[in-house]
């Protein structure tokens, strides 16, 4: 690897030229995407810079008399407004908001966004890597948006993807051709694609899960979890690797395959992570990487959403590991 040459490399694949040629190859695509997706990526610049000085810019802690983080307040403000001024938008569904935004008429576009502007709040005061997850949706035809049109299942989204604040700020996005990584060069303000085409291992040696919910677990995440410490079959035991941040948690899976599993407990019967915005997106991912994404029931993209904060179980990563666990769930089907 010449890295003189890498450092005055003039062909630069921005992530913009990257997907204007992906839908190039679409006669009928005006581009509409690519101006969304700028909008994305300058929210992402934006909640980035924030995050790196936060502790400078007394971003850190909670907003006022409220138990939310001044950055998640921030984060959803500068993204809500990114997505209605692209014109290119007609829903917006974010964590941060209890009802779904639907864009003034005069300003609306055709694109739905479902997003967490930022999650794993809970670990920005430690300064632990976290993330914006985001899905796009597209409405058919000129139709009066309805939520309809968000809580579609996930094999509906036309594209999905990350943006992970950590030692470097890397967008990870799939538009439905692959998964590519840019990471963002602080010099030129552009996010650079670094990991063209990822496909995550089929086999993992990485088990990612707080344990600290295992007495509330149910047979087959137990069965499941067990095996990953003393597997029977000769195999070596699986590390275990919890950051307690999805994107972070789900980026590691990603590269270095194993498996992410946020499951049901008889505490939270429906698990905690966000079907929209968390699950489906990083499904969506997996899926487009090699890899799959269950729910404990069913693959998690043909889940129908009833509501925009609805929570499933996830259990998502390597194809070969996610089969392991979804054995155990038919077996324990069976049983019953
Ligand atoms: O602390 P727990 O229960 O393990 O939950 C960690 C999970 O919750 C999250 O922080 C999401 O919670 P928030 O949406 O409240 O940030 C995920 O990023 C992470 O995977």
């Amino acid at each position: 690897m010449d890295h003189a040459a890498d450092a005055h490399r003039t062909d630069l694949m921005t992530i913009t030229r990257f997907v204007l040629n992906e839908k190039s190859k679409y006669p009928e695509s005006r581009g509409d995407f690519t101006i969304l997706l700028n909008h994305i990526v300058l929210g992402c610049k934006f909640v980035c810079s924030a995050v790196n000085k936060a502790g400078l810019a007394k971003l850190i802690g909670l907003a006022g008399e409220t138990n939310v983080q001044k950055l998640d307040v921030l984060s959803n403000e500068v993204f809500v407004k990114a997505l209605v001024s692209s014109g290119r938008t007609c829903i917006l569904v974010s964590e941060e908001d209890e009802e779904a935004t639907f864009v003034d008429p005069s300003k609306r576009g055709r694109y739905c966004v479902v997003f967490d502007p930022l999650d794993g709040s809970s670990n920005i005061d430690c300064g632990v890597s976290i993330g914006t997850i985001f899905g796009i949706y597209m409405i058919k035809d000129n139709h009066e948006p309805t939520l309809d049109d968000v809580l579609q299942p996930g094999k509906q989204m036309l594209a999905a993807g990350y943006c992970m604040y950590g030692s470097s700020c890397t967008l990870v996005l799939s538009t439905g051709e692959g998964v590519n990584a840019f990471t963002l060069d602080p010099s030129l303000g552009e996010f650079i694609l670094t990991h063209p085409d990822i496909k995550i291992p089929k086999k993992g040696k990485i088990y990612s899960v707080n344990e600290g919910n295992a007495k509330n677990w149910d047979g087959p995440t137990a069965k499941y979890v067990e095996k990953c410490k003393f597997p029977k079959d000769g195999s070596s035991s699986k590390s275990l690797r919890y950051i307690g941040s999805m994107v972070a948690d789900v980026h590691r899976t990603l590269l270095c395959g194993g498996i992410f599993l946020y499951p049901a407990d008889k505490k939270s019967p429906s698990g905690k992570l966000r079907v929209l915005y968390e699950v489906f997106p990083m499904s969506f991912l997996m899926e487009q990487a090699g890899g799959q994404a269950f729910t404990g029931k069913q693959r998690a993209l043909d889940l129908v959403p009833t509501k925009i904060h609805e929570r499933s179980p996830i259990f998502l990563g390597s194809f070969d590991d996610v089969e392991d666990i979804k054995a155990l769930y038919t077996a324990e089907g069976k049983k019953e």
